[in-house]
């Protein structure tokens, strides 16, 4: 991750982040369970004029009903704090969750590239889960049990100073001993934080290959890989155990050693005269009162720790560059679950931001590449150089050339998926910098090498660019790309589902719903990558027709290895090492370009 330190910087202005638009919930929270403690603060006292009053040989029955009366308010007062906290932490974690996502939704393609997203799942799910706790109880109780622990010495200065400092010896050494405890705990928490993501990472691997998996008999091998990860959580998990213990059990122990001496030393001074008995009884009775916030500061202390690892976290995400696309605001949480459509979407939230071919009334688009240079950033070989070529409006322009000669590379820059080092790229004269993202999106129809079909229906798939797109149209598109058979296969209904990651279609059923979904959205320029790679002669010569037919309405790219494909373009880009090494049509490219006609010949098209 770029910046290892951002989170350790910022992590109490993050918290801050965190809590500042709850601020009315949090501080009436932190209002009410002081009181409480205060209220318990108090009972020492009302035990003390109890025993005073015994002593005196006094009624005691008002001071047994100030004591019961204090106990009863201190713990509604207690019961509410605690609810509207909890309710706090939630709407944290709500938050964090919310915004995490968004801002992942919102990276760019190569900043996404080299994250796992099993680890981005863990972030989101997991560290966002320990967010809750520190961003509320934790800050609660450092409060409250820090004004407690003053209000207690307070009040044992008032009772007997020379106690007080003995306390106060004990209360140091432990200060001492968490301030060594509590960097190793947050190390732990840390180190148990990557290996759960880790292990989300190695997981999503496995699964994400699952048929490569089975058919390459690794499950041991992925088993023993996950296993690992799995492990180092637990190990992690162990020692903050151990160091959470050893700082619980401190905290316990100093109380008990404090009383001890108090009593020791307080014993002496009632023999001696110098207290009455009943200021050592108040006196002790602090100190196991103590014992409390002590406690409370020290679990807070140690949450805080885990927490700052979870916000280190949270904030290497937050590090990663975004590209400016505005996404609605999150709606308000509300009692009522929002309805939802199929997909799970709330209802209105509003899809791409661009209606149906709203694009299409401009007709088609031209593209321009001038002097071109573009590397990948892990890369010494520049994967384009110096490339200059004009995608005319209107027609079919198609992109050949050897494996890795940077023909995909070409398409991901005018999606602007990422930029180029040098030179410029035009859409209709504009350079690419100038379009907004979203409408320079929304004006290209893109169908990429390794199409993408979601869980959901044949409609959500078709229809994922341009929700509000009517039965008809969708029926048009799936005639158009040769689908109606499987349309008919799920009974003629647009809304059955289709299964997971698209595994019961076959491959050029999956390129063709890719290729309906672009045309659905009318695009002015449509970019084809491969489209026809997996499809048999008959489907193939169909889709080419189709093809040709948009090209008459739109600007159409083609990158294909299979030259039957392209044999119709009007313009032909021969790409060789990421440059264009000739332009022309394919009789003239046969009779021109030696690549090209080692192509052809291979490919029996001479
Ligand atoms: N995300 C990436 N990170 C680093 N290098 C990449 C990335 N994508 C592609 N490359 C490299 O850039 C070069 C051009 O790749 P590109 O995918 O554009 O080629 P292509 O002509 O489309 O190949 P193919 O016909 O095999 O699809 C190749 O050397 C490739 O290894």
């Amino acid at each position: 991750m770029s910046t290892p330190a951002a989170g350790e910087r910022h992590w109490l202005r993050m918290i801050a982040g965190y809590v500042r638009p709850h601020r009315g919930p949090f501080v009436a929270a932190a209002v009410l369970l002081l009181a409480s403690s205060l209220l318990g603060l108090a009972q020492p006292l009302a035990a003390k004029a109890l025993i005073d009053g015994l002593t005196a040989g006094q009624g005691v029955g008002r001071a047994l009903v100030v004591l019961t009366g204090l106990v009863i308010i201190a713990a509604v007062l207690l019961g509410i704090g605690n609810y509207l906290i909890l309710r706090t932490a939630e709407a944290v974690a709500l938050d964090g969750r919310r915004g995490l996502v968004r801002h992942l939704l919102r990276l760019t393609v190569p900043a996404l590239q080299r994250q796992a997203p099993g680890d981005l799942l863990a972030r989101v799910a997991g560290d966002t889960m320990l967010l809750r706790q520190i961003a509320s109880q934790s800050l609660i109780d450092i409060f409250t049990g820090g004004v407690m622990l003053l209000g207690a010495v307070a009040l044992m200065a008032v009772v007997d100073l020379a106690l007080l400092g003995v306390t106060a010896v004990v209360v140091v050494l432990l200060v001492i001993i968490m301030g060594l405890l509590m960097p190793r705990i947050r190390a732990a928490a840390l180190r148990s934080q990557e290996s759960v993501g880790d292990m989300g990472a190695a997981l999503e691997r496995a699964l994400g290959a699952f048929t490569t998996m089975k058919a390459s008999g690794t499950e041991a091998t992925e088993a023993a890989r996950i296993d690992a990860a799995a492990l180092t959580a637990y190990r992690q998990g162990v020692s903050l155990a151990r160091w959470g213990s050893v700082a619980g059990t401190s905290a316990g122990l100093a109380i008990q050693v404090a009383f001890l001496v108090v009593l020791g030393v307080g014993g002496a001074r009632v023999a001696s005269g110098a207290m009455p008995v009943s200021a050592l009884v108040a006196f002790l009775l602090y100190v196991a009162y103590l014992s409390h916030p002590v406690m409370q500061l020290v679990g807070a202390g140690t949450y805080l720790q885990i927490g700052r690892a979870a916000l280190t976290r949270i904030a290497e995400i937050d590090a990663l560059p975004t590209e400016p696309i505005d996404l609605p605001p999150a709606p308000p949480v509300s009692a009522a679950t929002p309805a939802t459509t199929a997909t799970g979407v709330p209802a209105g939230a509003g899809g791409p931001t661009t209606s149906t071919g709203a694009g299409s009334t401009r007709g088609p688009a031209e593209v321009v590449f001038e002097q071109v240079c573009f590397r990948y950033p892990d890369r010494d070989e520049p994967a384009l150089r110096d490339l200059t070529l004009t995608v005319p409006a209107g027609g079919l322009t198609a992109l050949v050339g050897p494996s890795g000669s940077g023909k995909t590379t070409v398409l991901a820059l005018i999606e602007r998926f990422t930029e180029p080092q040098q030179g410029r790229i035009l859409v209709d004269g504009r350079p690419l910098a100038d379009w907004p993202l979203a409408e320079l999106r929304a004006t290209i129809g893109y169908v990429e090498q390794d199409v993408a079909v979601l869980a959901g229906t044949l409609r959500e798939n078709v229809a994922y660019a341009t929700p509000g797109a009517t039965d008809e149209e969708i029926h048009a598109v799936l005639r158009t790309t040769r689908l109606s058979t499987l349309l008919d296969r799920l009974g003629g209904d647009l809304d059955a589902p289709i299964r997971h990651r698209g595994l019961s279609l076959s491959g050029g059923e999956r390129q063709r719903i890719a290729v309906a979904r672009a045309l659905l959205r009318r695009p002015r320029l449509l970019l084809l990558d491969e489209v026809t790679s997996q499809l048999d002669a008959t489907n193939e010569a169909a889709l080419r027709e189709v093809i040709q037919e948009i090209s008459r309405r739109t600007t159409v790219v083609v990158v294909a290895h299979r030259l039957s494909t392209v044999l119709a373009a009007e313009k032909i880009v021969v790409l060789e090492n990421g440059t264009a090494r000739s332009v022309g049509s394919h009789p003239e490219l046969v009779r021109t370009d030696a690549l090209y006609a080692s192509l052809a010949a291979e490919q029996a098209l001479v």
